[in-house]
């Protein structure tokens, strides 16, 4: 009403000011439904990722069995594309289909919004997943487009923090065990997977580590440190050194070494459950005495 009364004194261009002001105002209270998703503050926020239907993606495109390194290569490469395209992130940690992403508890990055963090997480890791897909799977065709979900949990002490990595290299660990065992019942043992399946029914670890042994001469400690304790991401400084040609007013032009040092994503397969990892790299947490 109020746009109309005022339409037959005003020009065209003042005309649209006046509507799309009004439109402003009649329509903008919808931005009162987004809800606030702030996370809280001194919280470590750790967003992890998952292969959405990994077990069907896994077959279709020939995955090795029970480990295949080029997928495991390529989770690794995409985790680190996130690390150095985004901020804050000071460890991530990976197995199987599954990357975690821990963001220093001081962050502001995104105004700490939950869903901006792990959103730009998750369609990072996953663009890069497809765009370095041939650099690791060659010949074999990506079929479709693979995808991962995201979560965000907020850990306020270091304990908390390292029982949460500790808890996803077990989780490694007890399916990586299991599933070498498994591989090689049917791969070496040639029983069906029907029949491997029963035979590791109940068995505790102590029994799956002596039927490799005694069966197949496979001493499970000396198997992959990649498969047996996943991947661990940070950031390490590096002294590199280049040589550059200078030249000083009234001198020669001459090569001079030059030394800077520089971050760079360092990946390790160790174990993160004890203490050393951490008494060797002090600067990934900051001290909270807990
Ligand atoms: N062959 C093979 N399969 C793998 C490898 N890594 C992961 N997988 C498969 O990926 C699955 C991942 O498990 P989940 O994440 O629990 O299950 P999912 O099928 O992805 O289902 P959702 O995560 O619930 O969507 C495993 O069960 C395996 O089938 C690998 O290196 N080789
Ligand atoms: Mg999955
Ligand atoms: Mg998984």
């Amino acid at each position: 009403l109020v746009g109309r009364a005022r339409s037959c004194v005003v020009t065209p261009l003042a005309r649209l000011f006046v509507s799309s002001n009004m439109a402003k105002s009649k329509f903008e209270y919808v931005r009162n439904f987004e809800t606030d998703d702030t996370c809280l503050k001194n919280c470590y926020i750790v967003v992890r990722l998952d292969g959405r239907n990994f077990h069907r993606f896994t077959e279709q495109h020939k995955f090795t069995k029970p480990n295949d390194n080029r997928a495991l290569g390529l989770m690794s490469r995409s985790a680190h594309s996130v690390m150095e395209e985004l901020e804050d992130i000071v460890i991530a940690y990976g197995q199987s289909d599954e990357f975690s992403f821990v963001f220093k508890r001081t962050s502001t990055w995104f105004k700490r919004r939950a869903s901006k963090l792990m959103t730009h997480v998750a369609s990072q890791f996953s663009s890069s997943y497809v765009f370095y897909w041939k650099e690791f799977f060659g010949d074999q065709p990506l079929l479709y487009p693979p995808s991962f979900d995201g979560r965000v949990v907020l850990y306020p002490t270091n304990r908390n923090l390292k029982d949460y990595l500790s808890w996803r290299q077990a989780d490694c660990h007890v399916n990586n065990l299991y599933n070498t065992v498994f591989w090689t019942l049917v791969q070496k043992g040639g029983l069906t997977t029907a029949q491997a399946e029963d035979r590791l029914k109940g068995t505790l670890a102590a029994d799956k580590n002596e039927i490799l042994f005694s069966e197949f001469e496979i001493n499970y400690n000396n198997e992959s440190a990649l498969h047996r304790k996943g991947t661990t991401l940070i950031w390490e400084k590096r002294d590199e050194t280049v040589t550059k040609r200078m030249k000083r007013p009234n001198e020669e032009e001459k090569e001079v070494s030059v030394t800077r040092s520089r971050k760079r994503v360092q990946a390790y397969h160790c174990d993160i459950i004890g203490e050393q990892f951490w008494e060797e790299h002090t600067d990934i947490l900051e001290d909270d005495g807990c």
